[in-house]
């Protein structure tokens, strides 16, 4: 276990500004360009996540549901709707080296292709975000240890990705962005890459990452089966929220292999 308590009690209620919640979005329009005109992709959009919960977002292939992530964790400004997250009160009206650092400082991503530095190990890609944090190297590499150990892969530190298979991928991406102990993880079709043995590993791992370490964890998917692992299912379709349910997650459900 990842020794967390030097930031955050192991069972976090990180409660700021915002109370149970933590980030609080209301009213989110994003439109593209399309040709002459525009598409309007989130049709204001209210959203919001409590720390703790695993909340799925899910609807079908161009719901919105990437373009929403992004309006949430600052990559992606929407033109109107405004996003409280943590201390924060409207998350856009900062300036972008300040929604950067609220980035860095508390948010973690894992993506569906895994990103990782195809010339680093698997401990140097999880330092190298924490030394860009401020830890010192020492304490970089103890904690990068421990993440890497936490996500099953104490035996594979200095191997680089090439000679990883995807679910190895996919749980050094977990460490990586577990390692900072992020208040909000965003997942953006983590488990769309693997076979079904390795995709029980990685949402074993969200679902740990809001129960054990209370980070309010936010995972797009288009997989119905992960639902199982929910605290809450968030349904998206058009760019509109159009279910919001909340369900008694089972830890230790299981996902068949489907490949
Ligand atoms: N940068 C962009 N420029 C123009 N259109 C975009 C851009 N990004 C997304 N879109 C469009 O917005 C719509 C929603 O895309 P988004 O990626 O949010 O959907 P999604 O629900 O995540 O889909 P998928 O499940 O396929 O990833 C799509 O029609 C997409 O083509």
């Amino acid at each position: 276990m990842i020794d967390f308590t030097s930031q955050t009690p192991s069972h976090t209620k990180v409660h700021g500004r915002h109370g149970d919640y933590a980030i609080e979005a209301k009213g989110l329009i994003k439109r593209f360009k399309s040709g002459k005109s525009f598409v309007e992709v989130l049709k204001g959009v209210d959203f919001d996540a409590r720390h703790g919960d695993l909340t799925m977002v899910m609807g079908p292939s161009g719901s919105g549901k990437s373009t929403l992530i992004a309006a949430l964790s600052g990559l992606l400004r929407p033109e109107e709707g405004r996003v409280d997250a943590l201390d924060v009160d409207d998350l856009w009206k900062l300036s972008l080296g300040k929604i950067d650092k609220f980035r860095l400082d508390h948010c973690g991503f894992i993506f569906q292709g895994f990103n990782l530095f195809p010339a680093l190990t698997a401990l140097q890609q999880v330092e190298i975000v924490l030394k860009f944090q401020g830890l010192s190297p020492e304490r970089a590499k103890k904690r990068a240890t421990e993440a890497l150990t936490e996500v099953g892969l104490a035996h594979r530190l200095h191997q680089r990705p090439a000679i990883l298979s995807g679910g190895e991928k996919q749980r050094v991406a977990i460490a990586r962005a577990l390692a900072k102990d992020p208040k909000i993880l965003f997942a953006d079709e983590p488990t769309s890459a693997l076979d079904g043995e390795n995709g029980q590993v990685v949402i074993r791992l969200l679902r740990r990452a809001a129960t054990e370490h209370g980070a309010a964890v936010i995972c797009v998917t288009h997989d119905p089966r992960l639902e199982a692992w929910a605290d809450r299912v968030i349904k998206i379709e058009d760019g509109v929220i159009v279910s919001d349910e909340r369900h008694t997650p089972n830890p230790d459900a299981t996902l068949a292999s489907h490949h």
